[in-house]
């Protein structure tokens, strides 16, 4: 956005020198347009004195004459040409009316000089008075025709560039000037050939060309005003007021006094000529030299806006790197940076730690920032160490306090913790549930012979094939000395009497061999009860132990699974061992004796 603001910024700086430049590029071939066009104008005036002094004379024979009118038509045809090259150079939608215009010129200039010549072929006295005049005053008709080429070359030299205003102004007023002056000897040229008096037109035609030609002149001066500290200005003033408007006016005014009473003009049509018109050369120079002035200043302005707009190219280019260094500086310090660290900031958040944090570059705000979450990160992965290192210690902790520690498997805290949820659940949807409860028979001989590690390595291998005989769902516990029990959910009482028995079996077929070499063969005893509306964990316990009872009464290394007497309760060892049988007996009662 910043970006295109600038960009935008030095486009229409640079735009608007382009256009400066354009513009006075533009200026010099337009005054060089305009100059032509005033040449044109020029060489049709001499045109058209030269044609007027010579229908005043009888020149059907004389090739001299001819020789005069050649010149100036040849000159007219060349600057009209001139123009027209010029004008197709650039064109423009200006060009169209203009070259129309130019058009008719030439028409007319061509239809002009037919009649011209048609007349000039009969002798003086055989030409038709009315048609000579109408000759005659098709020349200035031309230039009419031609005056709107010269105002709209005028008016486009001023549009592309108003500082020329005074100039253009200044160089068409000297036409008119060069136009006036050779009015004014065209004037005189027919009563000087006839050496006649002036009529009454041809004297208000001088007086009133004379008063336009102070009038010109003076208006000049006044525009020129601010070229008069040039000195070829003041020159070229200086002649005009010396010579067509000085001498020559003089000459002229001398004869328009003759003319006005005699007529008898001391001097020829010839040489009023040679004496009066060199010096309208004096306006033309003028001309020429506003014209030249104006395109030296032109030229000038074209060079400056040149170098301006080059040089604004130049530091528009210079601002455009310097803009693109610093958004990049500020990209890669500020912005990248704070990118980078609301990533980290996230990262941190969601303790996702393997993120690495880049080296602070600079020793600045963002190096700081850098560095702060440098230490957080620090301070976050310690704390997790710590919160992972308090898990692990918790579950130890756990473990150890559910764990018995010479076996390893729950002690009795955890099991009635755990044994409770099975009996509540048995308890609640009526869900089979079975209890066996089994001691080590003779273990304290084990002890007394073999020394109590030994009896440690017995407990340890007996508990060893209790966890192989258990599902996962069941629950072992080393219930306290030599005693284990085994809580198997969705077992009868037939069943974990079989769970049992298997025991039983698989631990008298086990040689138990100590670490003295010693080899011992023990067996254990098992007491088994199923739920049965019992009302609490313990009651299925004192059961099982009732059971366990018997089944040592019954001479040990057997299993006793006792179902439960209507009305029994909850009772201890010790009470009446009615109800058992070896298992090798076939079963009086429903309890049931295994005995190896
Ligand atoms: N090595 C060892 N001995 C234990 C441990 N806990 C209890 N005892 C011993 O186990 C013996 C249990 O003996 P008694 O209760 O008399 O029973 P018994 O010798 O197994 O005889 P019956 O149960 O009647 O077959 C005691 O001598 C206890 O000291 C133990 O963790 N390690």
């Amino acid at each position: 956005m910043l970006m295109l603001l600038f960009l935008t910024l030095a486009g229409i700086i640079v735009d608007g020198e382009w256009k400066v430049y354009q513009r006075s590029t533009e200026s010099i071939p337009a005054i060089r347009k305009l100059h032509l066009a005033l040449q044109v104008e020029e060489k049709l005036i001499a045109e058209r004195g030269v044609s007027n002094f010579l229908l005043q004379q009888d020149f059907s024979e004389d090739r001299a004459m001819h020789g005069k009118l050649a010149p100036v038509r040849a000159a007219s045809d060349r600057s009209l040409r001139n123009l027209r090259q010029a004008l197709q150079e650039r064109p423009g939608p200006w060009l169209a009316p203009v070259m129309a215009d130019l058009l008719l010129t030439e028409q007319r200039l061509a239809a002009t000089r037919t009649d011209m010549d048609a007349l000039a072929a009969r002798p003086k006295e055989q030409r038709d008075p009315e048609a000579a005049a109408a000759a005659i005053a098709m020349i200035p008709s031309t230039l009419d025709t031609f005056a709107p080429v010269v105002a709209a070359l005028s008016s486009i030299a001023i549009q592309v560039d108003q500082q020329f205003h005074d100039g253009v102004d200044s160089a068409q007023l000297a036409t008119n000037l060069r136009n006036v002056a050779g009015q004014m000897v065209s004037t005189l040229t027919a009563p000087v050939v006839a050496q006649r008096p002036l009529t009454a037109q041809e004297r208000y035609t001088f007086a009133k060309l004379s008063g336009q030609a102070d009038q010109l002149y003076g208006v000049i001066e006044m525009q020129l005003r601010a070229y008069s500290h040039k000195p070829e200005f003041k020159t070229a003033l200086q002649s005009i007021r010396e010579g067509p408007l000085g001498d020559g006016l003089d000459l002229l005014t001398k004869l328009f006094v003759i003319g006005r009473s005699s007529g008898g003009y001391d001097l020829t049509p010839d040489q009023m000529i040679a004496s009066y018109v060199p010096k309208m050369a004096a306006i033309s120079r003028l001309r020429d030299l506003i014209v030249m002035d104006m395109i030296r200043e032109a030229e000038q302005r074209n060079l400056k806006a040149r170098y301006f707009l080059l040089a604004t190219v130049g530091l528009a280019t210079l601002a455009l790197g310097v803009f693109f260094l610093l958004l990049r500086v500020i990209r890669r310090r500020v912005l990248r940076p704070i990118l980078e660290a609301t990533d980290l900031f996230v990262s941190l958040a969601n303790e996702r730690l393997i993120t690495s944090i880049p080296a602070p570059r600079y020793d600045d705000e963002i190096g700081d920032m850098m560095r702060a979450i440098h230490v957080l990160k620090a301070h976050s992965q310690e704390r997790i160490c710590l919160g992972k290192e308090r898990e692990e210690m918790i579950a130890q902790l756990r473990a150890a306090s559910d764990t018995d520690f010479l076996t390893g498997l729950l002690n009795r805290r955890a099991f009635f913790a755990q044994g409770e949820q099975q009996f509540g659940i048995a308890q609640r949807y009526r869900r089979q549930l079975a209890l066996i409860l089994m001691d080590v028979d003779h273990f304290k001989a084990v002890n007394d012979q073999h020394g109590h590690l030994a009896g440690d390595q017995v407990l340890c291998k007996v508990a060893e094939l209790s966890r192989r005989c258990r599902r996962k769902v069941d629950l072992l516990a080393r219930y306290g000395g030599e005693e284990f029990l085994l809580l198997l959910p969705e077992i009868d009482l037939e069943q974990g009497r079989a769970v049992a028995e298997k025991l039983r079996v698989e631990i008298g077929a086990c040689d138990f061999q100590l670490d003295d070499g010693v080899s011992l063969k023990i067996s254990a005893s098992f007491g088994v009860v199923a739920f049965e509306h019992d009302d609490a964990l313990e009651s299925l316990i004192v059961r099982a132990d009732q059971a366990l009872y018997k089944a040592k009464d019954g001479g040990r290394n057997r299993v006793m699974a006792l179902p439960r007497e209507p009305g029994q309760d909850a009772g201890g060892r010790g009470q009446d061992g009615e109800g058992w049988a070896r298992a090798d007996e076939p079963a009086k009662l429903s309890v049931v004796s295994i005995e190896k």
